[in-house]
């Protein structure tokens, strides 16, 4: 099947890095990322007032499933966002928290080898910049497109930390089996003392970490939709189908701290115009914000927990019963702040964005629907819930 992948990568001016431009500054910031109108909005002082926390090794247990996917199914209609513990992929995370860090740490010369390209968001720099007079985004970020398989363009793949591409070397230690291993990331959890005081690697942990990061996270993605799709009621394959050949970048993203931190924002409200993110903190510094009852409610991340939101396509595709939801990320005066999303979208050119005929038989239908290619050209700056108000019908209720 041909897909048209560099349609939808919306092309960005280069603009300089945020992180390298802060060693600059000591109070006042360039006049381009003072954003006065997000100045005034109401941010919820609450911290009880949280998203809600899904159990994933609840669902999978046979006595615990049933209310735990109805709260599953509240977090979707209600919140669009939601935190998912015990899921398993705690040690791939730790793995990956590292070396984003350490990624970002390098020289800017070093980062800037694998700097974007006209006409495609992969890369070292900035998204969504389409006007020279455009106001900025106080953060860099990094993209890479890490499947399908096939798209993979291993000259964006980072090469330091050494094990983020490629699997660590294999070293037959005396007396062992080819199992041991050695040379894995000077800062990750993995390192064990192994005989002979050699550090040796679990067998379990020697594949490249944005490989098993993105097999694990894609894995569970699908799992959370095929889980989402019985909640409304629908044959799995109705939601699951649509990812089934899936697109999934993932997107690095570092706020540097900000001297004027109350005056900018990392990321401009939004909502993801894919189906479904699945979004790391990796090091434990607030920022993320979601729009709820007409404020903006901080999120505070779980260690380990993947934070799970619905994307605009799920959106339409369940004509409106679960919503994507804006959100944002603001900026520490005195801490960096680091994150990971895994966007899925579907990367196959036949699929309908549009709600599922089972989710308007009875009812009106909400949406419009499109093709891939036309919903992808609605898209231009990071402006709030853009593509969902775009694809929706004027017959709708709210
Ligand atoms: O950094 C975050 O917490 C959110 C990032 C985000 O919204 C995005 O990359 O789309
Ligand atoms: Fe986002």
């Amino acid at each position: 099947m041909a897909t048209k992948q560099e349609e939808y990568y919306f092309p960005s001016l280069p603009v300089p890095s945020v992180q390298h431009l802060t060693l600059n500054i000591v109070n006042e910031i360039p006049d381009r990322y003072i954003r006065p109108e997000f100045q005034s909005e109401l941010v919820c002082t609450d911290d009880s007032f949280q998203i809600p926390v899904i159990d994933f090794s609840k669902i999978l247990n046979e006595k615990l499933r049933r209310d735990e996917m109805t709260k599953l199914h509240a977090a979707c209609e209600e919140w669009g966002f939601f935190q998912l513990i015990n899921h398993g992929s705690e040690e791939t995370i730790e793995m990956m928290k590292n070396h984003a860090e350490e990624f970002f740490k390098q020289p800017l010369e070093e980062k800037k080898a694998y700097a974007q390209e006209p006409h495609s968001m992969e890369g070292y720099g900035q998204a969504f910049v389409q006007f020279e007079d455009q106001k900025l985004d106080w953060g860099d970020m990094y993209l890479v497109r890490a499947l399908p398989v096939g798209i993979r363009n291993m000259k964006f793949w980072p090469k330091y930390p050494n094990t983020f591409r490629t699997p660590p070397k294999q070293e037959k230690l005396p007396g062992t089996p080819q199992s041991s291993t050695s040379i894995p990331h000077p800062k990750s959890k993995e390192i064990q003392p192994g005989l002979l005081g050699v550090v040796r690697m679990k067998p379990s942990l020697k594949r490249e970490i944005i490989d098993r990061y993105s097999t694990e996270v894609n894995k569970l993605a699908i799992q959370l939709v095929g889980m989402m799709a019985e909640n409304l009621g629908i044959e799995a394959k109705q939601l699951t189908g649509m990812l089934e050949d899936v697109l999934q970048p993932l997107r690095m993203n570092y706020y540097p701290p900000c001297p004027q931190a109350d005056k900018v924002v990392g990321i401009s409200p939004h909502s993801d115009p894919i189906a479904l993110t699945l979004l790391i903190e990796t090091n434990n510094v607030q920022g993320l914000q979601i729009r709820k009852n007409g404020m903006w409610v901080p999120v505070h991340a779980i260690p380990s927990a993947f934070i799970v939101n619905i994307g605009d396509m799920l959106e339409i595709w369940t004509n409106g019963k679960y919503k994507s939801i804006e959100h944002r990320v603001v900026v520490n005066h005195h801490k960096e702040r680091l994150s990971v999303a895994a966007f899925h979208a579907p990367n196959n050119e036949d699929v309908i964005i549009g709600p599922r005929p089972d989710l308007v038989k009875e009812g009106a239908k909400y949406y419009k629907s499109t093709d891939l290619n036309t919903y992808y050209k609605l898209n231009g700056t990071l402006q709030g819930k853009k593509h969902a108000n775009e694809m929706k019908l004027v017959n709708t209720t709210e």
